[in-house]
This record gives structure tokens, sequence and C-alpha cells, in this order.
């Protein structure tokens, strides 16, 4: 697809793609996870790139309110399309990803509708959805406040029953109980889920979700009591800043009773508090479902960054032979292919264990469905711990990626700075990456305890039930060879992560309270806990290889991808390895120079292995990156496109820099 969005022009990658070992088509179905989904991609990928609303090649050079604008005009026009061509949910979602440009929709449809599906009755659903679904109303999910984020049971806004008039009242008693950071709230929202303490017969019962109208649906102005703002100017050019994320006081605004979202609790005519019958995190779903789609998109973030920064390491040269012979592609040097391949075998490795995460997802929201809620906790740890683990990844490495393409990597034309800053706060937003890390580290403490005193875990923890082995056993590896057996790599991985696991508990228990404990030990709990997600991340990479997967050479080239990616993470992390006596230095260095030989046989593929992400030019949004690898026309071309360009003199030569070369000059003579 990729390759008529370029429109046969010439390929300077052609010889790249020549060496390709393996069918590429094979490796879009692994990659996309079906047939079905290469096609629907390909669909409304090439919809996007070929509608000129979607442009967005001068947008870093837009101003904030012209960028707005734009976002609510390609808003706007999705909408329009989706309607004129009967697109299905699965459809429109890749069109909104596909616009690439984060809004107010993103928060409407990830977080207002499902916040409402998960806490609200069928009633509050059938009322509010309906709307919603038609864009009837806008939504956007209300929860940080100025003086409080990661800890949502420390929020300030207040909800308190009035039995006389059958409302409550919305308040925010103090500044830092502003509501602030909610994306779309600023400028677009109509309506959001406002997270706020609930107080009824004089007793606070804690955060729920309520239902607010904050603007008209005639004029669009706040209603009153409600003063309502965007929070002001974010990290970048362009990225992040087409999101109108805001700031809301609220003086005493009343609400019906009925928009208190009440699936999980309830207050009665008369004010009496009830609560259901099923765990009060389910509050928290909203935050389970939207952490488990942005592992999917740190794979889609860090797959654009990798694909950018090996194609343009195809066609880059630098230094020659002595003897005056060609250049050498900067691909071609060892320092590149080590700093690079293991990102590209992340992007891999995310994407797979995004689709389990997803299939994970789906199994526990059917079971709490028939009021199982016994895989609750296994999921918030899961989605907590890759969503931290995938995020911090990919910013590191979309970082690493401009470095790696060099000054180029630094224009706004390479697509990297944006990349970079619109992916940089999913590190932060959906729960702080640390303090996710320490619920996941929590959720391991409990399982080594319940081990500890016979029960047998199960799901992602099952690894830690093997506690007589895992804590003793010592590498089977003897040779290079030996790190490609995907046994030999699980076992160390297990037990390392056991091991550091079981390391914490104990020093945990020496401790004068588990609280103190928890508290001194929390950097080492953090190391635990990403040991732990590392693990899940290389298990389910090597579960997928014991799939059907067809295409000549994808499963192969796919092993190589696995074994890079722990492979890596062991020299990585070997400090962990050796500390816990999982490996001996010994295996340490022949993990290395295995890895190596597998840089080397990924090399011929590196351009193909990045076409199978199947991104067109627009998506992509770098001319570093394009298909056909013609980037110094494209760089060249886009320099012009700069505001600076459109005047040879530069605006305020005659006011500023006249006088002063007069000056100067003037003196120089005297
Ligand atoms: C480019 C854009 C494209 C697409 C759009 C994608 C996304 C949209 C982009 C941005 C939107 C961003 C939105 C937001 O950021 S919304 C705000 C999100 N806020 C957070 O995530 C706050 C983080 N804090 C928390 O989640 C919790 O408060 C925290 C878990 C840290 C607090 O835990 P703590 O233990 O202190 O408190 P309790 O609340 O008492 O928990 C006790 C108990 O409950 C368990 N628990 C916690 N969370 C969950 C959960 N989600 N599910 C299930 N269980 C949960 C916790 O482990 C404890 O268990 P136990 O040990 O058994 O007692
Ligand atoms: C781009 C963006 C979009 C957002 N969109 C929304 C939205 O739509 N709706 C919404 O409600 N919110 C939104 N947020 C807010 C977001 O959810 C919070 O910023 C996030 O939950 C982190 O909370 P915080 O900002 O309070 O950080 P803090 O908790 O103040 O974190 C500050 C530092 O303290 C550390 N820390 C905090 N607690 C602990 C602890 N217990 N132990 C160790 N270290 C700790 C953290 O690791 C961090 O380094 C958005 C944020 C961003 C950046």
């Amino acid at each position: 697809m990729a390759a008529a969005d370029w429109g046969g022009k010439a390929d300077h990658l052609a010889g790249e793609r020549a060496t390709a070992q393996f069918d590429v088509d094979g490796m879009k179905v692994a990659w996309a996870g079906s047939r079905h989904a290469v096609e629907v991609a390909d669909r409304m990928a090439c919809l996007v790139a070929s509608d000129p609303v979607f442009r967005k090649d001068t947008r870093t050079m837009l101003s904030r309110k012209e960028l707005f604008k734009d976002t609510l005009k390609k808003a706007a026009h999705a909408w329009k399309r989706t309607v004129e061509l009967h697109l299905t949910e699965e459809e429109a979602n890749l069109l909104r990803l596909y616009i690439d440009q984060p809004g107010y929709v993103d928060l409407h449809w990830v977080m207002f509708v499902p916040a409402i599906k998960g806490q609200g009755t069928e009633e509050q659903q059938k009322k509010w959805l309906t709307m919603a679904y038609k864009f009837q109303i806008i939504g956007t999910y209300a929860q940080t406040e100025l003086g409080h984020g990661s800890n949502v049971q420390g929020l300030e806004t207040t909800a308190t029953f009035d039995p006389s008039t059958d409302e409550f009242i919305m308040h925010s008693p103090t500044l830092t109980s502003s509501k602030w950071w909610p994306g779309g709230l600023g400028k677009t929202s109509t309506h959001a889920v406002v997270y706020a303490r609930l107080i009824t017969e004089g007793k606070d019962y804690g955060i729920h979700g309520f239902i607010m109208q904050l603007r008209s649906l005639d004029d669009h102005s706040p209603l009153p009591g409600i003063t309502i703002g965007d929070i002001g100017g974010k990290f970048g050019s362009g990225a992040y800043n087409s999101m109108d994320n805001g700031v809301m006081r609220l003086d005493h605004v009343r609400i019906p009773r009925d928009q208190m979202l009440m699936r999980l609790a309830q207050v009665t005519r008369e004010g009496k508090y009830v609560h259901s019958d099923v765990p009060k995190q389910l509050l928290y779903g909203t935050m389970v479902y939207v952490r488990q789609t942005i592992v999917a998109d740190a794979s889609r973030a860090l797959s654009r960054a990798v694909c950018i920064a090996v194609r343009y390491g195809a066609i880059r040269k630098q230094f020659g032979s002595k003897a005056g012979g060609p250049e050498t592609q900067v691909l071609n040097y060892k320092t590149q292919q080590s700093r690079l391949f293991p990102f590209l075998a992340s992007a891999y490795a995310f994407r797979f264990v995004g689709q389990w995460l997803k299939w994970l997802y789906t199994d526990v929201t059917q079971k709490l469905e028939s009021k199982d809620f016994s895989t609750l906790p296994e999921a918030h740890a899961c989605t907590a711990g890759l969503k931290s683990v995938t995020t911090s990844a990919t910013a590191d490495a979309i970082e690493e990626c401009q470095k790696l393409c060099g000054g180029h990597g630094y224009l706004n034309s390479s697509g990297l700075p944006e990349l970079f800053a619109v992916n940089l706060p999913a590190c932060t937003y959906e729960g702080d990456n640390v303090v996710l890390l320490l619920q996941v580290a929590r959720f391991l403490m409990k399982t080594v305890s319940q081990v500890a005193s016979g029960k047998q875990p199960v799901g992602t923890t099952a690894y830690m039930g093997n506690i007589q082995h895992l804590m003793q056993c010592k590498s089977v590896v003897n040779t290079v060879e030996d790190w490609l057996n995907p046994a030999a790599i699980k076992e160390v991985f297990e037990a390392r992560a056991l091991r550091m696991a079981v390391n914490c508990a104990q020093n945990i228990s020496k401790a004068p309270s588990q609280e103190e404990g928890f508290s001194e030990l929390s950097p080492d709990l953090v190391e635990a806990a990403v040991a732990h997600v590392q693990l899940i991340i290389v298990t389910k990479f090597i579960e997928k290889l014991q799939e059907d997967i067809l295409g000549h050479g994808v499963k192969e080239q796919l092993q190589k991808l696995c074994g890079i990616y722990a492979l890596h993470l062991i020299h990585k992390h070997l400090g962990d390895f050796l500390s816990t006596g999982c490996v001996t230095a010994r295996q340490g260095s022949l993990a290395n120079e295995r890895l190596g030989k597998l840089y080397a046989q990924v090399r011929p593929n590196a351009v193909a292995l990045v076409d199978a992400f199947d991104y067109t030019d627009h998506y992509l949004g770098s001319a570093l990156g394009r298909y056909d690898g013609d980037v110094y026309s494209a760089l060249y071309k886009e320099a012009w496109k700069d505001p600076l360009n459109e005047t040879v003199v530069p605006d305020g030569y005659q006011e500023h820099l006249r006088p002063l070369l007069k000056q100067q000059l003037k003196l120089s003579r005297l």
C-alpha cells in the first residue's frame, strides 16, 4: 500500500528490498493480526492520505489557534466521511488513528463513552450513549485536579446530595480542586464524566463518577457556575497542542440525582448510599480499558520511529573505504545496528503483547459480566505494567531514533520531534509509569506471600508456583547457539523475575512494618515489577511463534526478532541477571555474541521488516522515512515550506537587523 502512495517514482531503497529473505505480505498479516486487519487498515490509511483536509505537512508551523481550528476541521470532516461512507466502528477508529492528530474526539470515544458503558446503569447508557454515538454531545473524562492526579482517592471536588431538590451540588472547594488536564475540556466538550467525592447524609463516601453538562448546546457558552478554559501550551511544536486540555472550577452547580453513574453504587431518593455487590475498584475500569489500548499505541509509535530510522539509515552514507570506495550506509555500522535493531524487535514484541492484552481484557470483561471478579487484580497488574514498560521504552526509543538519524532527525520534517512530543506524555497520562509499576509490585508481593502459604498462582504469575526450581536453577546455556533455545531464555527471565520479587518480599519482612518496608524498598520493587513485565513480553512473543504463521520466511524472521528482544534485555539488565545468579558472566558474554550474529542476520531484512508495518507516507509524516527513500529531495522541499522562507529578507530586518549592522559598520569606520 505504501507503494501505491508512492506513485511509481524511483525507489532508492529497491536494493534493500531485494535482499529481503521473507514474504513481506505475510509479515504484514502477522503484524496486523489477520488478512482482514491489513485490508481494512490499508483502506482507511489511503482514504486519509488521499484527502487534502487531512494534510499535516505544515502542522508544526501553525500557531496554537490555527492548529486547534485545524483539529476541529479535521474532526468534523472525519465524522462527515464516517457518516457518508457508513463506516463501521472498526473503520471509523482506524480513520481517526490515521488522521494522526490528538483531539477532543479521542477523549470522547476512548474515555467518555467507555466510562458510561462501564459505570452507568442500562437506563443511563441508553440515554447518554444514544446522544454520544451521534455526536449530539461531546464528552470528556474529568478526573485529575490541579492538586492530585495519581492519588485518585485524594481528589477534592465534592458532589453533595441535596434531598430537598433531589440534586447533587457539584463544587470545587479549593484552587487545588480545579479539574486540570482533561482533554477536550478546555474548549470543546459539552459534557463530562466528572469524578468527585460523594457526600450524602453528612458522610463522605469517596470518589464516584457523575455526568455533567458543561456548555450550552445552543451557543457553547459554559453553564452558570462553571469556569472553564485551556491550560496552555505543551511540549513541542504541533504535537499534543492540538488538544485543548482544560481547567474547570465548579461553583455549587446542581445536577439531577440520576446523573450520578449508578451501576456500582446508588444514592436513593431519600439520600441513602447503597453499594452494589461488586468490587469498588470497578470505578477504575475505564483506566484499565484505556491502559490496554495505550500498549497498542506504544507499539505503533515505536514502529513509526524505527521505520524512519531504518529507511534513513539505509540511505544515509558516511565515510568510505580507505581506497576511496563508496561511502558506507550508516545502517551498516555495527553501533547503529546494536542501537536500532533492539527497537525494531521491541516494536514487534509490543505489538504481539498488545494483541494478547486485548484478548485478556475481553476475557476479563466477559468474566466480570457473569460476576466473576477473580481475574480483576491480574488484569489491573498486566495493564498497568505493560502500559508502563511499553510507553517508557517507546519514549526513550523515539528520542534515540532522532539521534540515530543525526542532525536531520532533529528537523521537524523528520517527523521524529512531533512523534516524541506526542508520545512522551503517555508515560504520565492514564497513570504515572512509576506509580503503576508500584501497583504491579504490590500485586507481586501479594502473590509471593500466597505462594509461601501454598496457594498455586495462575495466569501471568503461574511461573511463581515453580519456586523450588526457579530459586536455585542455573542456566543450561553453554554455547552461543544455546541462546537460540526459547526454553532457556524463558527460564532465565522467570528466575530473574521471581528472585527479584522474593528478595524484595524478604527485605520488606525485615522492616518494622509492611508499609515502611514497601516504601523503603520502592526502587527495588519497581525493578522487580519491570522484570516481571519483561518476562510477560518475552513469553508472549515466544507463544506467538508457536502459532501458525504463514508466508515464506516470516516465522524465521520473527524468531530472530524474538531472540534480539530477549537477549538485548539480558545485555541491558545484566546486573540483575548476574546478581540474582540466573546467568554467569560467561553466559552473559555468549548472549551478547549471539546478539551480534542476530543483528547481522536481520540487516538484509531490515527495510522489509519496517515495510511490513504498512505505513503510508502520509501517516509516517517524515522526509527521512519516505517509502521511496528520496530523502534529500524531500528535505530540500520541506525546508521551503517554512514561514521564515515566505520572504527572502526576513521580517524584522528593517527594525532590528539593519540598524545593528549599520551601527557596527559606522563604529568600525571611526
Ligand atoms: C494520541 C492519543 C490517542 C489515543 C487516546 C489515548 C488515550 C487518551 C490520552 C490521554 C487521556 C488521558 C487520560 C487520563 O490520564 S485520565 C486520568 C488517569 N489517572 C490515573 O491513571 C491515576 C492513576 N492512579 C490510579 O490509578 C490509582 O488511584 C492508584 C492505583 C495509583 C491508587 O491506588 P491505591 O492503592 O492508592 O488506592 P486505592 O484506590 O485504594 O486502591 C486499592 C486497591 O485497588 C486496586 N486497584 C487500583 N487500581 C485498580 C484498577 N484500575 N483496577 C483494579 N484494581 C485496582 C489496588 O491494587 C488495590 O488493591 P489491593 O492491593 O488488593 O487492595
Ligand atoms: C497529555 C496529558 C493528558 C491528560 N489527559 C487527562 C484527561 O483527559 N483526564 C484526566 O483526568 N487526566 C488527564 N491527565 C492527567 C494524568 O492522568 C495525570 O497527570 C497522571 O495521572 C499523573 O498524575 P500527576 O500529574 O498528579 O503526577 P504526580 O502524581 O504528581 O507525579 C509527580 C511525580 O511523583 C511521583 N509519584 C507520585 N506518587 C508517587 C508514589 N506513590 N510513589 C512514588 N512516586 C510517586 C511520580 O512518579 C512523578 O515522578 C493528562 C495528563 C497529560 C500529561
